[in-house]
This record gives C-alpha cells, sequence and structure tokens, in this order.
C-alpha cells in the first residue's frame, strides 16, 4: 500500500454493494480509514461517490457489503442510529431554523444527544444547561460574536460553520463532510478548509474526516489518503502527491470538467 497510515483503520468497509434496478452505482467497494486522518473520496461525475456516502452513513441500504465503525457494524442502521454510534454528517442539508440563533442550534442539537427528547428540553431554562458547551463549539467553528444572531440572517459561510458546529455537538469519533466548499467563492473555500483544518486538531483527540470534495486544491491541502472512485469501484487509493499524477487518474477525470477546479 502507498505511503503512511496514521493509525489502525477506524471505519472500514467491505465489499459494498449498492444497486438501483440492477444498475451498480457502488460495485464492492473496500475502504480503511485510518484514526485521525483526513480522507476524501473523488472521482469524475457518477462515480458512486455520493452513494458510498450515503451507504456510509446509513442513508441507503447496501445490497451487500459491511461498514465498521470500530467494533459497531453499521449496514442496514438508521442514520439517527449510526450518529450515535460516532459517526455524524455535515453540509449535506440546510436544515437550520431561521428564528433560531446559533446558540440555541447548538443547544437544542446537545440536548438531544442527552436522549431525553427534545420535550423535555423545551423550556429556555433547561437548555441553558447546555449553553457554556454550545459557546465553546462555536467558538470552534469561528462563530464566536455569532451565537445570538437570528440564523437566517447569518452569510452563507457562516450558515455552513453552523452545521459543522450541529456535527460536532454530537462529539463524533468520524466526521463525515459532502462536499464542504460545494458553492462557495475562493475567500469562503479558503476560510472552510482553515476551519476543518482548525476542527480537526482542537479536540482532545484528532478528529477522523471523511469527506466527498470536488476541488482538488481542497483535497490537495487537507487530505491524508484519497480514494479515487470510478464506475462505482476503487480505481486507485493512496497520499494525494501519489494519486495525482497517476495515469488512470488523470485518464479517468479526462473530460470531467471538475478536474479542472
Ligand atoms: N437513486 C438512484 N436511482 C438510480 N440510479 C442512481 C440513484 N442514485 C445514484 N444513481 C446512479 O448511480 C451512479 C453513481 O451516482 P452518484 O451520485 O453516487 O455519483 P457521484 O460520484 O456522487 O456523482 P457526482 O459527482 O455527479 O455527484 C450514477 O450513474 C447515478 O445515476
Amino acid at each position: 500500500m502507498a505511503g503512511p497510515v496514521r493509525g489502525a483503520p477506524v471505519l472500514a468497509a467491505r465489499g459494498l454493494v449498492r444497486e438501483f434496478r440492477g444498475f451498480r452505482a457502488v460495485d464492492g467497494v473496500d475502504l480503511d480509514v485510518a484514526e485521525g486522518s483526513v480522507h476524501a473520496l473523488v472521482g469524475p461525475n457518477g462515480a458512486g461517490k455520493t452513494t458510498l456516502f450515503n451507504l456510509l452513513t446509513g442513508f441507503l441500504k447496501p445490497t451487500a457489503g459491511s461498514v465498521r465503525l470500530g467494533p459497531h457494524e453499521l449496514a442496514g442502521r438508521s442514520p439517527e442510529h449510526v450518529a450515535r454510534l460516532g459517526l455524524a454528517r455535515s453540509f449535506q442539508i440546510t436544515s437550520l431554523f431561521a428564528e433560531l440563533t446559533p446558540l440555541q442550534h447548538v443547544e437544542l442539537a446537545l440536548a438531544g444527544r442527552t436522549g431525553l427528547g427534545w420535550r423535555f428540553w423545551r423550556s429556555d431554562k433547561a437548555l441553558r444547561r447546555f449553553s457554556g458547551r454550545a459557546a465553546e463549539l462555536l467558538e470552534q467553528v469561528g462563530l464566536d460574536g455569532h451565537g445570538t444572531t437570528p440564523a437566517g440572517a447569518l452569510a452563507y459561510g457562516r450558515k455552513r460553520a453552523l452545521e459543522l458546529a450541529l456535527a460536532l455537538a454530537l462529539d463524533p469519533k468520524v466526521l463525515l463532510l459532502d462536499e464542504p466548499t460545494a458553492g462557495m467563492g475562493v475567500e469562503d473555500v479558503d476560510r472552510t478548509v482553515r476551519l476543518i483544518q482548525r476542527v480537526r486538531e482542537t479536540g482532545d483527540r484528532a478528529l477522523t474526516v471523511v469527506m466527498v470534495e470536488h476541488n482538488m486544491s481542497v483535497v490537495s491541502s487537507l487530505a491524508d489518503r484519497v480514494t479515487v472512485l470510478q464506475q462505482g469501484r476503487v480505481l486507485v487509493e493512496g497520499p494525494y502527491a501519489e494519486i495525482r499524477h497517476d495515469p488512470r487518474v488523470v485518464t479517468a477525470y479526462l473530460g470531467d470538467s471538475n478536474a479542472a477546479h
């Protein structure tokens, strides 16, 4: 295998298959994500990145194969169950409430983790118990100073930062980012790269990150390892510096406009 692997795999897929009416969007994928690493999933349009991502997070059930997070089998479990076991995703759905502030959002996310249900925490007083940790998380994503602005009034990049804080509130072992810089201008892209770097390094242990990302400069800045998919299969896997010049990768991307980003 090319390049150093930083730690034991924390997330491992074996023989993952997902068919849509007989068409194999993911076709026998093995994936090892080392603990504490940033692992990027890349590939031309239609390669199966989103489908694989959805299989890892429980949003899709595999036709065959397994996904393990430490000792836990994830395949077939609901997204909520997968999140509780320590795998959280962010950036996929804008699920913010326009009238609620970032502080309230994060307090609710922290309260939701207690398993006591949302109703229990409906009063402001009950939620205040989480305000210290919520403020810390907002600081971690660079939203200190915006804690009491209604989320609807936040700029796009800040909304994404808030979504990241909501995922971090779950205290995940592995954070999955679905195209974290999609739709962003250069400045927001740079800010998001710095944010992900910072978020990774701030906890008491290095967070493991898996991301689908089209922007190759983002991949080169962040990823320790890269898995290149093509037609539902792993084409190449290794550090960015190695895979970028691999002739199979260059051929796979020829004609794909995303490669130019
Ligand atoms: N729900 C579905 N029903 C039928 N076919 C699907 C479905 N979801 C994905 N596919 C097909 O599976 C293949 C892989 O799609 P997927 O979205 O996973 O690729 P991708 O690598 O994420 O592409 P992109 O970079 O364009 O987002 C494509 O051919 C797509 O048309």
